[in-house]
């Protein structure tokens, strides 16, 4: 299928917004959803619905059958080798919250180090400082050669015997950029260390292999892949999430509680405390049965071709500046982050607004990357299967249409 085929499957992209044709630039953020994911969710709740695991009843044995098949599913989807490798979370932010908090604090000790790159995501920064403060560890960072990528030298240096988790992200939500993370699991893995891998904006767009990629723990979120939002997952080795304490405690997740104490149930539920979501994970399921009809490298032609069309028309443009769109010794998603010159982002994103054009604007939750870039913020304009050639023709025109009211 090509995009305007795909694009059938997405009513949403019919609207309008601020009365003109919508033009979706935004999938980083998230992407839309098709109608076989938006009937799977409507045939959950209105067909399905009960609360899994506990019911002594038909109903919500259905409702925990739905639940374990999309474990299964994600299973086969990033070739993980057990079921039980697989947590399901709110988001990526909260699997790697679970890894920082539940491997990283009872793991990490005082003169550890705890090595990431400069172009991580928040959700993969943040808890890292969290765990590097209270445990009295060191916080190290991989930098970025001129085009964008991995400092080689960095992952050589910076990995050291007194490394214990290595965290990076297999493409920055900022440059595009797929990082070689086998790479630097392997580093890892030389030393002793363990590799998380940031799959959020990498699951979507490449055929994963947590086995083939060396990634101890890999994170990805539903949402970013045509499936509803609250659905996210990790993907745990077995050996290390069975030495790893709960991380949230409550129903489910418990074998024995007595008033002093609690003995915690196997492994997934260990982690999945509470009432699932179900329909989230139906809603994941049906996105990846919807993305497996074609192969990865029908959706990476896809946007391979976009960004082969837009970035010779955007290079044009003396006003538009880009960041990670130089490099040729690595192959990229289909992000292109830019600034049109002497203009605030918010300024843009608000001017191609009005013409019915969704971007994104802003530090992207990668503010060291920013400012590593020499910037506080700028535009990203992020594509997926469902983009064409005329949605890249409307971005460019509305570029133009900032050039003329901020009178550039
Ligand atoms: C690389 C990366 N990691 C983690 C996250 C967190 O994902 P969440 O838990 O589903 O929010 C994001 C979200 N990135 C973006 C969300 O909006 N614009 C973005 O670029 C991301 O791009």
């Amino acid at each position: 299928m090509n995009s305007v085929e795909f694009r059938k499957d997405f009513p949403i992209l019919n609207r309008k917004m601020n009365g003109q044709p919508l033009v979706y630039l935004d999938n980083g953020a998230t992407t839309q959803k098709p109608e076989h994911v938006v009937r799977a969710l409507c045939g959950y709740y209105g067909g399905c619905n009960a609360n899994p695991h506990r019911g002594a009843y038909e109903l919500s044995v259905k409702a925990t059958e739905i639940y374990e098949q999309a474990r299964a599913r994600v299973q086969r989807f990033i070739h993980a080798a057990r079921p039980e490798e697989i947590i399901f979370t709110k988001n990526a932010t909260e699997a790697l919250n679970l890894v920082a908090y539940s491997y990283g604090l009872n793991f990490v000790q005082p003169g550890d180090e705890i090595v990431i790159s400069v172009a991580e995501h928040h959700s993969n920064l943040v808890p890292w400082q969290r765990v590097a403060g209270q445990r009295g560890a060191k916080l190290k960072y991989i930098y970025l050669e001129k085009d964008g990528n991995l400092s080689e030298d960095d992952i050589e240096t910076k990995i050291t015997e007194k490394t214990k988790i290595v965290a990076v992200t297999q493409v920055s939500n900022v440059l595009g950029l797929v990082n070689d993370v086998r790479r630097v699991a392997d580093k890892a893995h030389s030393v002793g260390a363990v590799c998380v891998v940031d799959g959020a904006q990498s699951t979507a767009h490449m055929q994963v292999d947590v086995q083939q990629l060396g990634a101890d723990f890999f994170a990805f979120s539903g949402h970013k892949l045509l499936s509803p939002m609250g659905i996210g997952v990790l993907y745990g080795r077995k050996e290390l999430l069975e030495t790893m304490p709960p991380f949230l405690m409550g129903g489910d997740m418990i074998e024995y509680v007595e008033e002093q104490d609690t003995t915690f149930a196997e492994l997934p539920a260990k982690f999945e405390a509470g009432t699932q979501n179900v329909g989230g994970a139906a809603g994941l399921t049906a996105a990846i049965d919807y993305l497996e009809q074609f192969t990865f490298a029908r959706i990476e032609q896809i946007e391979k071709e976009l960004l082969d069309y837009a970035l010779p028309r955007l290079r044009e443009l003396p006003f538009i500046e880009l960041y990670g769109c130089d490099t040729r010794r690595n192959n990229k998603t289909g992000i292109i982050t830019f600034n049109v010159k002497d203009v605030h982002p918010h300024d843009v994103a608000t001017i191609l607004d009005a013409q019915g054009v969704a971007i994104r604007a802003g530090h992207h939750c990668a503010q060291p990357l920013m400012r590593y870039l020499g910037q506080n913020a700028t535009c990203r304009a992020s594509f997926y299967l469902y983009n064409t050639r005329e949605d890249i023709d409307r971005w460019i025109e509305a570029l133009q249409q900032v050039r003329k009211v901020m009178r550039l």
